[in-house]
């Protein structure tokens, strides 16, 4: 059944997730901040700073006015970075006159709280605002979901039948969506991967091949369930879509910004210069504190997070905390 659908955030992820369900022919409506990109959108039907090369479909509108893309929408898709969710969350419940279910899109930890975004939301939309919140993640570049390529993504909810109203929402001959319960674990194995990811990129351009990339995603891999279990994941959603799917996707592509980001400083770039030239948000740098942090008070072995934290946080050189973290001391690969 047709839907009305808010996206809330028109970066790269917001638009290729609203041409999904704008091919699932829902009535959607993308909300940004930006007065200059909303006059692109809706005139020029494109959003080249996000998705170049990608023309939009003309009933594909967007507007600055949160509380008239909010007004009787089924469902409200936040889909801006982990830093602003609260703010877009406060605005939207002071708007918000009705009960849409809330989904999001986004990969992080709150900074200084540590919290996963759905307790974020929860805490900011009452439930006279809204019905449940459901997780969408998995391996899903904007720009290959953009151009229509096969991905496979999860919807996590604690209530099934929410998860499976986004399922239907998103799912199509391109875009298959799988249901999960376990929100704990899909959400901290979105956030976590881009940490893992930021360290392939510096890898991969400090000149280190195959072994090394095998080496940190299957240790990263380690360490994420490790945090995961601690805050009540289940083991196996890591070896899902939104756990080793989106680490593979994550690790090994030119698309992900993390990746991009770890290639750049291990090529000898400094952080502040390689973030003000990406012009969209790089995840990892802001979890990998947050999970820093986390790891440091529930006492959890994380080396490749504390290594990657020393570098971005400490200045150290990323050489070195690669021979300090192959020589510490030796451990069984069954130690959990
Ligand atoms: N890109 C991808 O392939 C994927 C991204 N994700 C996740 O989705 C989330 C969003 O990423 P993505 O779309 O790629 O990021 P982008 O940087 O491409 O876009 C973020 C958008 O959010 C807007 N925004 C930022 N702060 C605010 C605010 N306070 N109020 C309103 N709008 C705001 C930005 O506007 P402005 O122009 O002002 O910055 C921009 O339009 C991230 O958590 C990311 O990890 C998940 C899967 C895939
Ligand atoms: O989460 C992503 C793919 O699943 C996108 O990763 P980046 O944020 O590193 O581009």
């Amino acid at each position: 059944m047709k839907q009305k659908i808010a996206v809330l955030g028109a970066g790269s992820w917001g638009t290729a997730l609203a041409l999904v369900l704008n091919e699932n022919k829902h009535d959607v409506t993308l909300w940004s901040h930006h007065p200059a990109q909303i006059k692109e959108i809706n005139e020029e039907h494109t959003n080249t700073h996000y998705l170049s090369d990608i023309k939009l479909p003309e009933n594909l509108k967007a507007t600055e006015n949160l509380k008239e893309c909010v007004a009787d929408a089924d469902a409200v898709l936040f889909v801006v970075p982990t830093k602003a969710m609260r703010e877009v969350a406060h605005k939207f419940s002071e708007v918000c006159e009705n009960k849409p279910v809330i989904i999001h899109a986004s990969k992080g930890l709150e900074q200084v709280s540590h919290k996963r975004i759905s307790d974020v939301l929860k805490e900011e939309i009452t439930p006279e605002h809204r019905q449940d919140v459901v997780v969408l993640s998995g391996p899903s570049h904007a720009e290959e979901v953009a151009v229509k390529d096969v991905t496979t993504i999860t919807a996590a909810c604690e209530n099934h039948s929410s998860a499976q109203y986004v399922q239907e929402l998103f799912s199509n001959r391109y875009f298959r969506v799988y249901t999960n319960q376990d929100v704990i674990g899909v959400e901290m194995g979105a956030a976590l991967k881009n940490i893992i990811a930021l360290g392939s990129g510096a890898l991969h351009g400090l000149g280190y091949g195959d072994n090394a990339r095998a080496a940190i995603m299957t240790r990263g891999l380690a360490e994420i369930s490790r945090l995961g279990v601690a805050m009540g994941a289940d083991p196996l959603t890591f070896i899902g879509l939104s756990g080793v799917g989106d680490l593979e996707v994550t690790c090994n592509s030119v698309h992900s910004r993390n990746w991009r980001t770890g290639n750049l400083l291990g090529q000898g770039q400094d952080l502040d210069t390689v973030l003000e030239n990406m012009g969209m948000i790089v995840e990892g740098v802001a979890t990998t504190k947050a999970a820093y942090e986390l790891a440091e008070e529930r006492k959890i072995e994380m080396p490749i997070t504390e290594a990657i934290y020393r570098v971005l946080y400490n200045g150290e050189k990323i050489a070195s905390v690669i021979e300090e973290t192959m020589l510490r001391d030796y451990k069984s690969e069954q130690e959990f």
